[in-house]
């Protein structure tokens, strides 16, 4: 039997391939009407398909960027037009279409629906970047929706659609809204009349299902209901607060729970002082945290209180002073419990533009070694995973798209965040046109520039940087952190960065100025620079940090010899190690041997790289380090451990007479590996009676493994005093 193919999950390759040829057709008309048979048991068929759940990962393909109609439905310049007048890739941003589904949902990738227009014309509607569910969707038969500015995307085979790519493109209406037709409006059945209560319970029960848009509408019902009373009134707003905390539309929540709580002071007796809903909501937005009450909510009860703390923890709380309890914060986060309510600490910092790399991040105190510089929630960051990486941005994506577009007050902030970077300007010269940025925008959101901000700003999180130690191939979730965002990367960085949940945590590695730009690596560095530029080039930029300029200028011949050394002396490494048992002195020689070489092949550039990492001669000296240990060599282990703190770009004198461990440079890679070599060296040093430089090698291993994993956890049993 033939298999049904499944066209509203089309491949990214042929998609691409017709945004590529839409300007071909563009200004046409179809050749054909698309019939309301063909398109209702077409889509028939993709229910049946999505009820067997057979589907393919969901992907986004963007088409090329345009700007949202940035004119309100109700302007008086917008006008209604039919689907006969729509012409392919042709948007004016003044029209719109007016809708009535008539089929249900295809919830996957897209939402898709059949509609009609007033004369009796259908189509198939596609809308993109919503955040849609099957348990709880957006769309219903027989409502009405606004399309502004449509026009016809064409499909494979001759097929088209409309394709609604910006979420403020649309407009579902209320049963009573003036624009809906008569004649579509006398279809909609009378409405029982129900008491506020029936409604609260009704919406309850939808609640309890997950069903959160329609407990929100039985909750709004509710506060429409006659004789309302003020209880009733007090709940269903703090109920409507609640849904809207869980749809992330924390600007409605904010209203809802000021409502909510001037209604329940308007009952009260006591005479504290009041305040009206506008300063509660003002209040809610402000970035101080849940202890500094105004008096008047004093008296509040604990519930409302919680639903005020979630809102300003989610809008975003700020503290001055780095203060926080690792070890709970790290003790609350599971997979499913990885958001945190804590306060971001970013006053230590600030934004400026660089000279050449659009904005950067600002030491504005100097920090010591393994201090806290920053301290950010996250904007977002799903508590999904998906397994594939691609599908993992997607779910970012949506989130994000969702966040902007509910909460207006988070969007200047959040738009800031292309505001130095050279992909905003060839997104708005290039595609996107004019229109697309700026102040006028801010209303509308555009999905181009989320994505935008999305590719160039978001960052990979594990669960937390102390849980990578134990599981290093766990999955990764993508986010934003807004005040993070701003930060550069350089392959021999003054911080790093660590995550507790969502908490990202940002430590200095050394030193830093005042006035000094704070920069990361955007990922741990590969030995070749070819490797690295192109990694790198995912985010749009090329590395011109010291390292990648030196290890470019001593030339191909030179790079390629380096390399092949290199993969000769993993695949000895390898070979050495891979049987499980301790390597033999015969191993360890040959490896020695080789690594001498490779290193002299670093000597003979040694000004270039005095005080640079050395990343071909780290595995093997970690190996060789390793190896010595077990053999209980204590005087090469120490000589391979200082190696291999000198190959990350550490370069550290032990002077035994005056008992001094002194760090000469430290312009290089802070990691794990580095914490142990120094655990490995202290060790050496207390076996040897050397307390001195045991207590320096400890206090180094300590600050660095606060850089690494973000905080004190762990820290005990790793290092082992
Ligand atoms: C997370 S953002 C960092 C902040 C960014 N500079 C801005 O203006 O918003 C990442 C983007 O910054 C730029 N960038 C980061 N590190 C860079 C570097 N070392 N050299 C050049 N551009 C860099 C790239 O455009 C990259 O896509």
């Amino acid at each position: 039997m033939r298999t049904f193919h499944n066209t509203y999950e089309e491949s990214p390759e042929r998609l691409k391939e017709l945004f590529q040829n839409a300007d071909n057709i563009k200004g046409r008309r179809p050749n054909s009407k698309q019939s309301r048979n063909s398109l209702l048991s077409t889509h028939e068929r993709h229910l049946k398909l999505l009820s067997e759940g057979n589907l393919p990962v969901k992907t986004i393909i963007l088409p090329p960027p345009y700007p949202p109609s940035p004119t309100p439905l109700k302007d008086e310049k917008c006008k209604g037009i039919r689907l006969n007048e729509l012409r392919y890739g042709v948007r004016d941003h003044i029209a719109f279409l007016l809708l009535k589904v008539i089929s249900k949902p295809y919830i996957h990738s897209n939402t898709i629906l059949i509609a009609e227009d007033e004369s009796g014309d259908v189509a198939r509607l596609t809308f993109c970047n919503l955040e849609d569910s099957l348990l709880d969707p957006i769309f219903f038969e027989n409502d009405v929706i606004a399309v502004k500015q449509p026009c016809w995307t064409q499909l494979p085979d001759d097929a088209f659609h409309i394709r609604v790519d910006h979420p403020s493109d649309f407009v579902k209406l209320e049963e009573d809204d003036e624009l809906i037709p008569e004649t579509w409006r006398a279809e909609k059945k009378e409405e029982v009349k129900k008491t506020a209560e029936e409604w609260k319970k009704e919406g309850d029960m939808a609640f309890l299902k997950k069903k959160f848009r329609v407990a929100m509408k039985c909750y709004k019902n509710g506060l429409l209901a006659p004789s309302l009373t003020i209880s009733a009134k007090t709940d269903l707003h703090r109920k409507k607060c609640g849904v809207n905390i869980v749809l992330t539309r924390l600007d409605d929540a904010a209203t809802d729970l000021a409502n909510a709580i001037c209604s329940l002071l308007s009952t009260s007796s006591s005479h504290s002082p009041s305040l009206n809903p506008l300063q509660i909501v003002t209040w809610l937005h402000e970035d101080t945290p849940m202890n500094l009450l105004p008096e008047a909510l004093q008296s509040v009860p604990k519930p409302f209180l919680e639903l005020a703390s979630r809102i300003k923890f989610d809008l975003g709380v700020f503290q001055p002073t780095p203060v926080y309890d690792f070890p709970l914060m790290t003790s609350y986060v599971t997979p499913l419990t990885l958001h945190l309510d804590c306060p971001n600490y970013t006053s230590s910092t600030m934004i400026r533009q660089t000279p050449t790399h659009g904005r950067g991040l600002f030491a504005s105190k100097a920090f010591k070694r393994g201090e806290l510089i920053l301290v950010e929630k996250a904007f977002v960051l799903p508590s999904y995973v998906m397994e594939d990486k691609r599908s993992q941005c997607l779910l970012c994506f949506g989130e994000m798209v969702k966040k902007v577009q509910c909460n207006p007050s988070l969007r200047k902030k959040f738009f800031e965040l292309d505001a130095g970077s050279s992909f905003s300007r060839v997104l708005h010269e290039g595609g996107g046109g004019e229109g697309i940025k700026g102040e006028d925008t801010q209303d509308v959101p555009d999905v181009f520039r989320i994505h935008a901000i999305l590719r160039h700003n978001s960052f990979n999180a594990p669960l937390t940087s102390f849980s990578l130690l134990h599981q290093p191939h766990q999955e990764m979730r993508t986010g934003i952190w807004l005040h993070a965002s701003s930060i550069n990367h350089s392959c021999i960085p003054n911080s790093v960065r660590t995550f507790v949940g969502d908490i990202f945590v940002l430590r200095a590695t050394r030193d830093v100025k005042e006035g000094e730009e704070v920069v990361m690596q955007y990922l741990s560095p590969d030995v070749d620079e070819k490797v690295r530029a192109e990694r790198l080039g995912e985010w749009g930029f090329e590395c011109r940090c010291r390292l990648c300029e030196v290890d470019e200028s001593i030339g191909e011949v030179e790079r390629e010899e380096r390399g092949k050394l290199f993969e000769q002396l993993k695949g000895a490494v390898m070979k050495a190690a891979g049987n499980g048992v301790p390597p033999t002195n015969t191993a360890i020689k040959k490896i020695a041997k080789m690594t001498r070489e490779l290193e002299s092949l670093y000597d003979a550039h040694s000004e270039l790289y005095a005080s640079l990492p050395r990343l071909a001669l780290v595995h093997p000296t970690l190996w060789l380090a390793e190896a010595y240990r077990t053999a209980k060599n204590t005087g090469k282990g120490v000589e391979y451990s200082l190696k291999l703190l000198r190959n990350f770009g550490i370069i550290i004198e032990v002077d035994h007479e005056k008992q001094e461990f002194k760090v000469v440079s430290e312009k290089g890679l802070v990691n794990v590996e580095v914490v142990r070599a120094l655990k490995y060296l202290r060790e050496d040093f207390v076996e040897k009676g050397e307390e001195r430089l045991a207590e320096q090698a400890g206090g180094l291993a300590r600050a660095w493994w606060m850089c690494v994993t973000g905080s004190e956890v762990g820290m005990v049993e790793f290092l082992g005093f």
